[in-house]
């Protein structure tokens, strides 16, 4: 603690460390004595945080355009409410003037911390008669900017009306779901929170809360919480005001594994409404005026993300290390629960009509699901190989955790992870140097394909132009056709084998009419046998999955599912479906193999290239099994009509399409947390098969499933 004379030393200090003269500190540190009713704690805080700023808002201010001293004046009018200078000011102010005099001393300042809640004047509970900093110091540009973006926080500023009396609670963004997914925001908040924001109920400290969040009693436990609580200028002499000031920042998950930060101020009986881009707003100029100079690329929005995803990364640690531990129900940090078995009966979808088609599961596993909620009705404890921390076992370039808050298992049943498809046995996939063509590739080129004046021949088979652009994207238009030929299937090319390889697997004799296949789009990647490098632009799903994905518990009963963890822009690539390559004999073993066991179904058509007029061999009617061998892919859930991934085939080291990569990109923007869904191309009407199609959770309002009673009409849901 110390004297006054060396509290008041150890100010000017720091204000002196960073650039201040006492000259222009010793009126500011008074003036906030004065306000703070000589109390020191708010104005030590944070490295004298308050004290820096008041300092620069006394320097704004002097800039104020004549045009605004209006505003000032009405502050000046709170002048007489503020408490008067009892003695023990007076022997401050008079220690101040005496420090002055010794320029010599550096006492040590913290480095102050960013992102740390703390009290500042600038959100002072309005003292009903009494303090206001904004009062104390005339207002500034910044100050005046400020007012606004918080207009209700300063309850005395002329005029100042407040049209949004609502709640205290500051809430970040919550991670969003997936659209048009009804669902109940079962947040799992922390110890301090009862209930926020449904308009009926308010936490403990009379806060409520935007946004519609079920506080349950499980939270990710006081690690993850963060409270501070700071003396707000109680004195004697002070009146009508409150205690303290509470500013908690509350970390909670939810149950599908979203995570979700509050920050939570108490201000006594004020009401404000400010809106999260302002608060992040001022708190990066705060930075910028504590720092004197920020990333360029610094955002709290983005600050406070990365914290989010931080959570959810150590809960997945966390519950594994609980999982080896054998204390997986004694400690929860993230509220995972008994575990479901995920099996499931399947069958084998005939539609081939949507194009590539994941053959489907049944309602076994639906029905398995559905009890995931009720712990003594779980059963199975499949153990797995997974590691929840990396379900790739690093074999790709991020990290994939699993994350499971509902289930008794951590990690979905065993499967071993592989980044690249492999032949199974007999699926003919001949990868050659000379049966790649000069016109297939541009040994000349080196380097960026993509900024080369004239685009090389790797852009033919795509008109000349190349699909990606320069910022590793898919160019619009191309993605719009591709998306396109999801959504108008009657408008695009349908391929009719004469010979369909599917029906002519399951009945050799006799194969049945083909059903269609739907003639794709294909994106060509430069290769091996092309003289550019591997980082060329032209080369993107060879170089492997980039973003931050999570294999996670769907709520829905779908079983697992995929989701990303950052904000991916539209025409983002995220991952290949990879799996075993399979003949089309062997998929129709397989898919009654499948069927036999109750499985999840996880194949693939790669029909894309069926359509060149060869009447393809069994060996070259290919497709991808996930079941066994797979990657992240095999867990993305299908989505009717408006899913936002589209699956797109690509040419990277064949030049014949009966094989090739099956990729998934991005069609919209998707946020962080959103699950990624692909639309199989189903056809639910078709109960031919010899089993049913799932029942489709997907919760778009063009399910086309006719068995989903919350579907739109059948008309608009059948597509066109
Ligand atoms: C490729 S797998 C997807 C991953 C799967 N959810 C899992 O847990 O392994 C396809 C299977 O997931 C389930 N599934 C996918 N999308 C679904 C949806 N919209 N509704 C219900 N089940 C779905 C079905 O059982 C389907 O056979």
């Amino acid at each position: 603690m110390g004297s006054n004379t060396e509290r008041a030393r150890k100010a000017l200090g720091a204000m002196k460390l960073i650039g201040f003269s006492k000259k222009q500190a010793i009126p500011v540190l008074k003036e906030l004595l004065k306000i703070f009713n000589n109390n020191w704690e708010p104005i030590e805080d944070e490295s004298y945080r308050a004290l820096a700023d008041a300092i620069l808002d006394r320097q704004d201010s002097k800039q104020t355009p004549p045009s605004q001293q209006g505003t000032q004046a009405a502050h000046a009018d709170l002048e007489p409410l503020r408490s008067t200078r009892d003695d023990r000011q007076q022997y401050l102010s008079a220690s101040l003037d005496d420090t002055c005099e010794d320029d010599n001393e550096t006492p040590l300042v913290k480095r102050p911390r960013m992102g740390t809640a703390n009290f500042r004047p600038e959100l002072q509970p309005p003292q009903q008669s009494s303090v206001s900093t904004q009062g104390a110091l005339p207002a500034s540009p910044q100050t005046s900017r400020r007012q606004t973006r918080s207009l209700t926080v300063e309850p005395h500023a002329a005029g100042h009306e407040y049209p949004l009396a609502v709640n205290d609670a500051l809430v970040v963004k919550e991670p969003k779901p997936e659209p048009q997914i009804d669902r109940a925001e079962d947040f799992v908040a922390g110890p301090n929170a009862t209930q926020l924001n449904d308009g009926s109920s308010e936490q403990t400290s009379g806060f409520g809360a935007r946004g519609n969040i079920v506080h349950q009693a499980q939270s990710l436990g006081r690690s993850l919480q963060a409270a501070a609580v700071c003396k707000n200028g109680v004195g004697s002499t002070v009146q009508n005001t409150h205690e303290t000031s509470i500013v908690e920042v509350d970390v909670a998950s939810s149950a599908n594994g979203e995570v979700k930060m509050s920050l939570k101020c108490s201000l006594g009986s004020s009401n404000f409404s400010i809106s999260m881009e302002e608060v992040f707003k001022m708190v990066e100029e705060k930075c910028l005026h504590s720092y004197k100079m920020l990333p360029s690329d610094l955002s709290i929005g983005k600050l406070l993300s990365e914290v989010c995803q931080s959570v959810v990364q150590l809960g997945t640690m966390h519950s594994e290390v609980n999982r080896d531990s054998g204390s997986l129900h004694n400690e929860v940090v993230v509220p995972f629960v008994k575990p479901i078995s995920c099996e499931a009966a399947v069958g084998i979808s005939d539609d081939v009509a949507g194009g590539s088609s994941v053959l489907e599961s049944s309602e076994p596993c639906l029905q398995n699901s559905l009890v995931a909620w009720n712990p003594e009705l779980a059963h199975c404890n499949q153990k797995t190989t997974h590691d929840t921390t990396d379900i790739s076992k690093g074999e790709e370039r991020v990290r994939i955790p699993v994350v499971n808050e509902f289930g008794s298992e951590t990690c979905p049943p065993s499967f071993y992870y592989i980044p690249r498809n492999l032949v199974f046995q007999n699926a003919y996939v001949n990868i050659s140097i000379s049966r790649i063509c000069d016109e297939d590739c541009c040994a000349d080129c080196s380097g960026n394909c993509l900024s080369a004046p004239v685009p090389c021949s790797c852009a033919r088979i795509t008109g000349g132009e190349f699909s990606y652009t320069l910022e590793g994207l898919l160019k619009t238009a191309f993605l719009d056709e591709c998306t396109s030929v999801n959504h108008f299937l009657q408008e695009h090319h349908r391929f009719y084998c004469p010979v369909c390889p599917l029906e002519r697997s399951k009945n050799e004799g006799s194969p049945g009419p083909c059903k269609g296949h739907i003639v794709r789009k294909f994106i060509k990647e430069c290769w091996s046998k092309c003289g550019c490098g591997m980082q060329c632009g032209n080369r993107v799903i060879q170089r492997g999955i980039t973003c931050k994905l999570q294999v996670f518990f769907t709520r829905e009963g779908k079983g697992w599912g995929v989701r990303t963890v950052e904000d991916l822009p539209r025409g983002a690539f995220v991952c290949e479906y990879v799996g075993e390559i399979l003949t089309s004999a062997e998929l129709h073993e397989r898919a009654i193999e499948n069927a036999r066991n109750g499985k999840h179904m996880h194949q693939v058509l790669l029909d894309a290239g069926w359509g060149s007029g060869v009447v393809l061999r069994d060996e070259d009617a290919c497709s991808l099994d996930g079941s066994f061998y797979g990657n992240v892919g095999r867990f993305i859930n299908h989505r009717c009509y408006n899913a936002n991934l589209v699956q797109i085939p690509v040419e990277v080291e064949t030049p014949d399409h009966h094989y090739h990569h099956l990729a998934f990109f991005t069609n919209k923007k998707v946020e962080a947390f959103e699950e990624l869904t692909w639309d199989y191309g189903i056809d639910f009407d078709d109960m031919e098969g010899p089993s049913k199609p799932f029942r489709c959770m997907c919760g778009s309002r063009y399910c086309r499933d006719p068995n989903n009673p919350r579907r739109m009409g059948r008309a608009a849901a059948k597509r066109k």
